[in-house]
């Protein structure tokens, strides 16, 4: 089924971020699309998809164990986009087949300039071959029934960029997100949204403007200034997932503590549940202080729990999955 990509607030892809608890949350609290983390392609083809009862979730788990590598429900399947690294047309395929039928949409990463990415020929490597770019998106646009996206950087001119814009429309993507940042620079550095609304002029598939969302009126901002419709955001969800509420933003330590729980409900991943605390820890306050190094420090989601008061909570949702029988 297509999904609609016009006038959305979208949760980008975090790498370790991007779990079912803050995926779920982040729609909680507005966001229409939401993106998982990205996950390589080579990884999903040494997994299987399992459907687990207990939890009311599907996981694709790596063969023969129970480590989970992407998790999702039926609540967001109209919703959440699985995001794949790949430099393979072939691979990538496969690795889509593994997933495409519990997700709304595919989206390929031509982004991530980091040095793993780029020297496995993925992220932002792709953004200088543009043959590969078209094979890789036609390859499964022909093969899969679920909408295809990719997201791309900035490239060194606005011209190449627009030129890249097209020839990516002429593969029938569904839609495109546009980071307006180059390779070379800095979180810190302003997007360039300027260089977004070149885009935008160029083509005609929906463009999601990313970069810079900080606040809930950024999102009238950019669109204003890129002529996008739809908008995604990445650290302005990650400090505070209720960005994406038109009442505006809760208090952060509420976020967190409905994160925290939102973790122990879907067995999230302890070390992407301590990472993303941490990365919210470091935003508003710092690693170094009591709360930090009891997140550091924390084993389990008991651990978790415990420290943040939600004790209880965790005992009661252990205990509601627990076999029954027994005594009674
Ligand atoms: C913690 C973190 C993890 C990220 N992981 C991914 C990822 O897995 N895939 C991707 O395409 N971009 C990733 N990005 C980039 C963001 O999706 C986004 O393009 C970038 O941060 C700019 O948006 P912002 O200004 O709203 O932060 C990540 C960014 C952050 C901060």
């Amino acid at each position: 089924m297509e999904i609609d990509y016009r006038n959305k607030h979208v949760l980008a892809p975090m790498v370790r971020v991007g779990t079912l608890p803050f995926r779920l949350l982040a729609a909680e609290y507005g966001a229409d699309i939401t993106y998982g983390e990205e996950i390589i392609d080579h990884k999903i083809l040494k997994c299987e998809r399992r459907v687990n009862d207990v939890l009311g979730t599907i996981d694709i788990l790596e063969k023969g164990t129970d480590c989970v590598v992407f998790r999702t429900c039926a609540e967001e399947r109209s919703r959440v986009v699985f995001q794949m690294g790949t430099s393979d047309a072939v691979r990538a395929l496969r690795a889509a087949q593994t997933v495409c039928m519990d997700v709304a949409a595919v989206d390929i990463n031509m982004g991530c300039p980091k040095s793993f990415s780029i020297s496995g020929g993925m992220g932002a490597a792709l953004l200088t071959k543009p043959d590969l770019i078209h094979d890789i998106l036609t390859t499964l646009k022909r093969n899969l029934d679920t909408p295809v996206t990719c997201k791309i950087r900035l490239l060194k001119s606005p011209q190449d960029t627009v030129e890249l814009a097209r020839r990516i429309e002429k593969t029938g993507v569904s839609a495109l997100a546009v980071h307006g940042r180059k390779v070379a620079d800095r979180p810190r550095d302003p997007a360039k949204w300027s260089e977004i609304a070149d885009v935008v002029a160029a083509v005609s598939i929906p463009v999601i403007a990313n970069g810079d969302i900080f606040e809930y009126e950024d999102f009238e901002r950019i669109k204003v200034a890129t002529g996008a419709s739809s908008v995604m955001v990445a650290r302005g969800a990650l400090w505070n997932s209720s960005i994406f509420s038109p009442k505006g933003k809760l208090p952060w330590e509420d976020v967190k503590r409905e994160y925290v729980r939102k973790s122990i409900l879907w067995d999230n991943d302890v070390k992407s549940t301590k990472h993303t605390l941490k990365e919210m820890i470091m935003h508003y306050s710092c690693l170094e202080l009591p709360e930090g190094k009891a997140v550091i420090k924390s084993e389990t989601l008991a651990d978790l729990a415990q420290y943040y008061g939600e004790d209880k909570y965790y005992e009661h949702i252990n205990k509601s999955r627990a076999p029954s029988g027994g005594s009674g």
